[in-house]
C-alpha cells in the first residue's frame, strides 16, 4: 500500500456492516446495518461474505484495531428472547455475533521515498471496543498480514473462506516435524487435503531456492487410492513382491501377536519358548554373520531360519519327559506351519537362506532409492496381520531415527503418513493392532525429537485413540456429520477453540476448520483444488457409467474367482 492513497488508519464505509449492541469480556454482539439485504460486499474486486462463520471483522480503537471472529449470524428477535428482553420493533433485525482474538496497528514505515504501510498484528486483546460502535468487514489487503505471509518454511494449502481469497499458509515444520491430524467424514476430502499438502510440499523443489529439495514421505495406505496422485512414486505392495516385512525384522512382541495371539490361556507359557528359540536362533545367526552374539537381545533385527527357529522349540519341548507338557511347543509348532501354509502371508514367511545380510536392503526399500515419496500399499494384506505389518514398518522406521546421529537426524526428516489411523490406533484394545498401536504411540510420542513427523488421518476421530490424537499439535478438521465424532474433536481442542466444532457439519467439501501451530491463527479454509490428475484415486463408483457398459461375461467372472483363490491380482 502506498503512502499517497488514503491512509489505512480511516475507516472505509463501504466496508461498515453493523454497530456493537454489547460486550462481554471478548465476545461482542453487533446488530447488522438494516440496509444490507445481500450478504456479500465487493471492495475492490473481491467479494466478502457477511456473517460467514470464521470471517473476521474489525473495530477501530483510536489508531488500534481490534479484530474479532465471526461467530454467528441470527435474527435479532432470538437473540433477544435468549436474554428475556422484550423483541424490538422491525423484526426482520439480524445480531451479528464475534469472539475478539487480537489487535493491530497500521505504520508507516521505510525510507522516505519508499515508505509502505504494515499492519503490526498481535494476538490477544487488551482494548475493548463499547456499544454502538461500528464493525467493519477486514479487506485482504488487511488480511495477508493477519493470517500470515509466505515467508520461512510455509506451504500454501489453500484459501481462507470469507477473505475475498486470501492464501492460506501452513508453517511446514509445525505441520509436519510436530504431527498433525486430518480429521472428516467419509468423501469430507481427507484424501485429497492430504495430497494438496504433500503436493505443496514436493513443489517446493520447483523453486529457484531449494534446487536441492529431498523430501521422505512415506505413506501407509490401505485402499491403495495415493499412487494415483504421486506418479514419480517408489511402490511397496505384497502383490507385486516389492514390500519385503519378513518375519525376522519382528520383534518378540510383534512375533508373538503373529504366532500366538492375545485369546490363548496359555499365552504366556507360549511366550516364554518364543523368546528363548527366538534369541537363540539370533544369536547363531548374528555369530554366522560375523556379529558379537552377546550384543544381541531378542529384539535386534537379526536374519534367522525358520528351520533353525523349529529346531530351537522342538530342542526345549524334547527335554521335557512328561509328554502332558508338550501342548504349548506343539501349539506353537503348528501355528508356524499353518502360517508358512497360508499364501496371503508367504511374503513375510520366507526362510531366510543363511547367506547374505538383507537387513541394508529392508531399510533402504523405506528410505533409499532417491524417491521422495514411498507409498506402501496395505490393501492386499489380510486384516490380521495389516496391523503387525504397519508395526513393523512404523517401528523400523523409527528405529532408524533413533540410531541415527542428530547430524544424521537433522539431514533426513521424515514423515509418515497413516491412512485410516484408527485401525492402527484404535481407542480400545483389538489384539491384532495391538503392536501397531504401541509403534504408533511410541512415535507420536517421541517422534518430534528424532525428526519423524506423523500426519494421521481418520474418518472416525473418536475411534482414534485420545492420546495419540492429543499429541497432534495441528488439527485440519473437514466435514464431521457423525456427533460422537464431532464431540470427541471438541473434546481435543483447547476450550478457547472448541467453538470452531460447532461448523463441522455444514462444511462444504474441501472446506475445514485449520487449528494449531501450525497456522498462525485458527482459520476456515478451503483446500487447494486440485486436478484430477493430483488426486488420490477416488472410490466413488459411477453406477450411471458402470451399468451403461456391457457385464462382464462368464470367463472374465471365472478369472476373478481364480484370482480370489488363488488369492492373486
Ligand atoms: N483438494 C481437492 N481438489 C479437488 N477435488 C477434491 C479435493 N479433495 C477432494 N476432492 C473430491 O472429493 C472426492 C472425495 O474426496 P476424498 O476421497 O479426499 O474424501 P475422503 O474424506 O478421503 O473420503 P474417504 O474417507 O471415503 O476416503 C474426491 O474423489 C475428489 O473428487
Amino acid at each position: 500500500m502506498s503512502p499517497d492513497k488514503q491512509s489505512p488508519n480511516e475507516p472505509i464505509e463501504n466496508l461498515a456492516i453493523g454497530t456493537i449492541i454489547e460486550v462481554d469480556g471478548t465476545h461482542i454482539v453487533a446488530e447488522l446495518d438494516s440496509r444490507i439485504l445481500e450478504l456479500s460486499r465487493v471492495f475492490a474486486g473481491d467479494v466478502y461474505p457477511i456473517g460467514q462463520f470464521g470471517s473476521i471483522v474489525k473495530i477501530f480503537f483510536g489508531r488500534r484495531l481490534i479484530y474479532g471472529y465471526v461467530s454467528r449470524l441470527r435474527m435479532k428477535s432470538e437473540y433477544e428472547r435468549e436474554k428475556g428482553i422484550v423483541e424490538s420493533n422491525p423484526s426482520t433485525a439480524r445480531i451479528i455475533e464475534a469472539d475478539l482474538f487480537g489487535e493491530g496497528e497500521w505504520i508507516l514505515s521505510g525510507e522516505t521515498h519508499s515508505k509502505n504501510w504494515l499492519l503490526y498484528f498481535e494476538r490477544g486483546v487488551s482494548n475493548f471496543p463499547l456499544p454502538q460502535q461500528i464493525i467493519y468487514l477486514t479487506p485482504k489487503s488487511e488480511l495477508r498480514f493477519i493470517y500470515g505471509q509466505n515467508q520461512g518454511a510455509t506451504i500454501k494449502i489453500g484459501e481462507h473462506v470469507g477473505s475475498g481469497g486470501a492464501p492460506c499458509y501452513a508453517d511446514m515444520n509445525e505441520l509436519l516435524g510436530k504431527h498433525t491430524a486430518v480429521l472428516g467424514s467419509t468423501g469430507s476430502g481427507k484424501s485429497g487435503s492430504v495430497a494438496a499438502i504433500l503436493h505443496a510440499i514436493l513443489e517446493r523443489g520447483g523453486e529457484e531456492r531449494y534446487a536441492n529439495w529431498n523430501p521422505c514421505i512415506v505413506i501407509l495406505d490401505p485402499h491403495n487410492e495415493y499412487g494415483a496422485a504421486f506418479p514419480d512414486h517408489k511402490r511397496l505392495s505384497t502383490d507385486e513382491g516389492t514390500l519385503k516385512l519378513p518375519y525376522w525384522l519382528f520383534n518378540l512382541q510383534e512375533t508373538i501377536d503373529l504366532l500366538i495371539g492375545k485369546t490363548e490361556f496359555v499365552a504366556t507359557s507360549q511366550s516364554n519358548i518364543v523368546k528363548t528359540a527366538l534369541l537363540n536362533a539370533r544369536m547363531a545367526a548374528a555369530e554366522g554373520l560375523g556379529l558379537d552374539p552377546n550384543s544381541i537381545t531378542v529384539d535386534s533385527p537379526i536374519p534367522y531360519s525358520i528351520d533353525f527357529f523349529i529346531d530351537r522349540i522342538k530342542e526345549q519341548r524334547d527335554v521335557i519327559n512328561a509328554q502332558s507338557k508338550h501342548e504349548p511347543f506343539n501349539s506353537v509348532l503348528q501355528k508356524l506351519e499353518i502360517l508358512q501354509r497360508d499364501s496371503r502371508k508367504r511374503f513375510m514367511m520366507e526362510s531366510w537362506d543363511g547367506g547374505s545380510d538383507p537387513f541394508p536392503a529392508l531399510i533402504s526399500q523405506f528410505l533409499g532409492d532417491g524417491k521422495h515419496v514411498k507409498i506402501v500399499d496395505l490393501s492386499g494384506l489380510p486384516n490380521e496381520v495389516a496391523g503387525v505389518a504397519s508395526a513393523v514398518i512404523a517401528r523400523t522406521l523409527f528405529s532408524v531415527k533413533l540410531w541415527q546421529t542428530p547430524v544424521e537426524r537433522k539431514q533426513m526428516p521424515l514423515l509418515l503418513v497413516c491412512e485410516e489411523a484408527h485401525r492402527y490406533v484404535p481407542n480400545r484394545g483389538e489384539a491384532q493392532y495391538e503392536a501397531a498401536q504401541e509403534a504408533i504411540r511410541r512415535l507420536a510420542k517421541e517422534g518430534r525429537k528424532y525428526g519423524i513427523g506423523l500426519m494421521l488421518i481418520s474418518q472416525r476421530p473418536s475411534e482414534v485413540e485420545a492420546t495419540v490424537l492429543s499429541q497432534c499439535n495441528s488439527w485440519i478438521v473437514l466435514r464431521i456429520t457423525n456427533d460422537a465424532d464431532r464431540e470427541h474433536v471438541r473434546s481435543i481442542l483447547p476450550d478457547s477453540l472448541a467453538g470452531l466444532t460447532r461448523v463441522l457439519s455444514g462444511l462444504r467439501r474441501r472446506e475445514a476448520v485449520f487449528v494449531g501451530q501450525a497456522t498462525s491463527l485458527p482459520s476456515r479454509i478451503l483446500i487447494k483444488d486440485l486436478p484430477p490428475e493430483k488426486l488420490p484415486r477416488s472410490h466413488d463408483i459411477d453406477f450411471d457409467e458402470g451399468w451403461q457398459n456391457n457385464p462382464l461375461d462368464g470367463s472374465r467372472l471365472e478369472e476373478i474367482g481364480n484370482r480370489w483363490r488363488m488369492q492373486k491380482r
